[in-house]
This record gives C-alpha cells, structure tokens and sequence, in this order.
C-alpha cells in the first residue's frame, strides 16, 4: 500500500484461518488499520493479493459482506437512535443469522441501556454497542481495531469471554467458528485473547507467533525457581514445562514454591520495535 511515494505496507503475508483469533500489534502508524481497512474493502490496495472468504474484498458483493463484521475505530453516527432500535434493525439485515438483539444486549452487557439514545451513551458504552453492531450477523470473519479502548477493566474480561465464544465451536454450536483479526494496544489483552501474535512496524511483519514462540525466540529461556527443604534453585530453561515434570517425578511432595517466570510480552514486543526501528 502507498499513498504517492509514501510506502505504507511492505511485503505483509498473513493468513488467518477459521476460529483463528489474531492480534495485530505495532507503534501508532505501523499500518494496522491500513491492513485490515484493505481486508475488509474500505482500502483499495495499491498492489498484490488478498483474499477474504475466498474473494478479493475490493469486489465482495452483498452476500459476501454479509459475512464479514467490522468494528471499526471510532463511530459517533446513529445518535438519536436507540439502543436496541439500532441493534433490530442491523439485524433486520442478516435474515436467518443474526443474534435475536435482547440477547445480543445482554452478551456484550448493554441491557440496563436497551432504550437510552446511543448520543447519550458513555465512551465505554459506545464501545459495547460498536462491537454488538460488529457482530450482530453472526460474521465469518471478524475485523476489531481497538476494540476495547474505553473498557473498564470488567467489560474487558466480558468482551474476551464473548470473542473466544465467537472463535470457539463448543461455545455456540450452532454458528461456524469465527475468524478474528484484531489490533490493540493493550499487551496483555493481545497475549489473553489471541492465539496468534503479528506485530507491524514501518509497514512490515517483523514478528508473527504465540506470545510464547515470540517471547522464547526474542526474549530468551523461561527463568524456574524451587525450593528442596531449606535450599532455593534457579534455572534457565527453554521448556520450562518439561524441567517441571521432571523436577516433581524426582523429587515428588519434597518440592516447594516452584515457580515459572516467563517473558512478558512486554519485553519481547518492545525489544522487537527497538530492533526494527534501529
Ligand atoms: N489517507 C492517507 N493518506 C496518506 N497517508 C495515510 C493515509 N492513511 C494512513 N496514512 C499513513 O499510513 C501509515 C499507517 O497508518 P495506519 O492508520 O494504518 O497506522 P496504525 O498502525 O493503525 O496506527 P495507530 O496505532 O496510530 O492507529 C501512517 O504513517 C499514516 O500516516
């Protein structure tokens, strides 16, 4: 993608699977939105391929829109509308898929707010609402660019719970598994919700894995601590799972206050941006 001269995605190759959940990470103008505005047909691409439930987004017709949710950054329209009207009619759209919107309401926890104007709702609030209307038609794939911003911490974990659901199969039996593609900025959202971990920086992939494969390959081994009666031990290792294992087969109830430290995905993502950008 460039605009004029100003090339802005370079060379990004990404394939994202059913019940998939992949986070997009990368400092303020990495290309994040510009990404997955091409994905969702928003953007025309200057060049290359893309491929979104099997067609080009650039020529997706009605029925192929039908499967694809957008949560998009900001929305500020619809204000004299209310909360529930919005959600009926949305779903008014998608005959024979939609959520039925009470409960749509309750899952994204909007109920108490079902007949407030959405111009009267709180930031958070909003929020809630843009991610019901994002997945009202029970979407394929879905696009979410920040979509938590403004959470509190509460709404977060709910939020979470309700993606996994959508990926998840168990979880709603009767609906194919979600493909979900997501930016944020917020790390530790990334490394609870994703399976999947890419981060952009000046328009390129510089990284794409489990917060675990990335922490192992950047930030180095885990750090496993136990205690024996009175003597502490420390050791590196890359798997820290299998030094546990061994450590309860040898030394069985004897062993104490093992404990595994892992990378964060703090250091492993902000090593990563310090490295691409020098
Ligand atoms: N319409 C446009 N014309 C020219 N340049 C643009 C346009 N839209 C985006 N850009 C540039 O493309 C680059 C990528 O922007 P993009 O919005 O995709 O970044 P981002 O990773 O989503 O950033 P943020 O985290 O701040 O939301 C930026 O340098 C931005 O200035």
């Amino acid at each position: 993608m460039r605009y004029g001269d100003n090339v802005v995605l370079d060379g990004v190759d990404l394939a994202v699977r059913r019940g998939e959940i992949v986070a997009l990470l990368g400092p303020n103008g990495a290309g994040k939105t510009t990404t997955i505005e091409i994905l969702e047909g928003f953007r025309v691409r200057s060049a290359g391929q893309v491929e979104v439930l099997g067609r080009d987004p650039a020529r997706g017709d009605e029925r192929w829109r039908a499967g694809v949710g957008i949560v998009l950054q900001s929305w500020r329209d619809h204000a004299k509308w209310r909360v529930r009207e919005l959600l009926a009619h949305q779903a008014g759209y998608y005959p024979g898929r939609a959520w039925d919107p009470d409960e749509l309401l309750a899952a994204v926890g909007l109920t108490g707010q079902a007949r407030q104007r959405i111009g009267t709702l709180s930031g958070g609030q909003r929020r809630r609402l843009d991610v019901a209307v994002g997945i009202v038609g029970r979407p394929d794939v879905l696009f979410l660019d920040e979509p938590t911003a403004g959470f509190d911490p509460q709404a977060r974990r709910e939020f979470h719970a309700l993606v996994r659901g959508l990926a998840d199969p168990e979880a709603l039996v009767a609906t194919n598994r979600t493909a979900v593609l997501l930016t944020t900025h917020d790390l530790d959202e990334a490394e609870r919700l994703a399976d999947r971990i890419v981060i952009l920086d000046g328009g390129r992939i510089v990284a794409d894995g489990t917060a675990a494969e990335l922490a192992r390959r950047i930030a180095g081994p885990d750090e496993v601590r136990w205690r024996l009666g009175e003597r502490r031990f420390v050791e590196a290792t890359p798997d820290s799972t299998r030094l546990a294992l061994e450590l309860f087969r040898t030394h069985g109830e004897a062993l104490s206050d093992l404990e595994i430290r892992k990378s964060s995905l703090e250091e492993t993502y902000l090593t990563l941006v310090r490295r691409a950008e020098s």
